[in-house]
């Protein structure tokens, strides 16, 4: 069973509450919102007033706020994103200098914690928090945009992370961001992910966002 998180990033910021609330009803569980330093990647987005905005629409699905920190030196606002509303916030570990403790930090705060990897980073960066964490997030492009393509060595690195947790016993999510279609989700879930982030996919486009998202669903199969 799979989870799909739309990525706020790539919706109309000026319909930014239907929108979302129209990707929610038609099936995506989680929303993900991609927070940007113009930093740590060459781009700026949005920061935790947005996060507390999305509260109430992930409160009426039932569905968690997915925070994407792409943000240098992380520790410095996961209280920030915490009182903000978020379920999950996840921290590069190209951009902590103390990543274990940030980890522990995030949970303190009553958040899941998630690492992300950037497709240049080797999985071995990971082997100190692997049994802590409770979301890893293989980026599938270079992060800083949406719409760029899925570059296929992240697949074997999914296979890699699915066996190292298995072997762990742990039961973190496994999420990959960037690039994701209806074309490559079922290999992306057969490669042992179980939380796809779709931007492009799912808010650009002519089609619908629910005929987006029934593409996905007639790929696989969603969490109800
Ligand atoms: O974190 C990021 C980019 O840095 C992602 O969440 C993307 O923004 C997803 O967009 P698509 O690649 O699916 O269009
Ligand atoms: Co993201």
């Amino acid at each position: 069973m799979a989870l799909l998180a739309s990525s706020v990033i790539a919706a109309d910021y000026g319909h930014l509450h239907t929108q979302t609330n129209d990707a929610l009803e038609a099936g995506a569980n989680w929303l993900h919102l991609d927070v940007m330093d113009g930093q740590f990647v060459p781009n700026l987005t949005i920061g935790p007033g947005l996060v507390q905005a999305m509260r109430p629409i992930a409160d009426t699905h039932d569905a968690w706020l997915d925070v994407h920190l792409m943000i240098d030196d992380p520790g410095r606002f996961v209280d920030t994103f915490a009182q903000a509303g978020a379920d999950v916030c996840t921290v590069h570990v190209e951009a902590c200098t103390h990543l274990h403790r940030v980890v522990q930090q995030i949970q303190q705060a009553g958040m899941k914690a998630g690492v992300a990897l950037n497709p240049g980073t080797p999985l071995s960066a990971l082997d100190a928090v692997l049994p802590l964490v409770d979301l890893v997030l293989v980026m599938s492009v270079n992060p800083g945009f949406s719409g760029q393509q899925f570059i296929p060595q992240s697949t074997p690195r999914i296979q890699t992370l699915r066996r190292q947790l298995n072997a762990l016993g742990s039961d973190a999510f496994l999420q990959v961001d960037g690039g994701v279609k209806p074309a490559n989700a079922k290999r992306l879930i057969q490669a042992g992910a179980d939380v796809l982030v779709a931007g492009s996919a799912i808010f650009g486009g002519s089609a619908s966002i629910s005929d987006n998202i029934a593409a996905f669903r007639s790929a696989l199969t969603l969490k109800a």
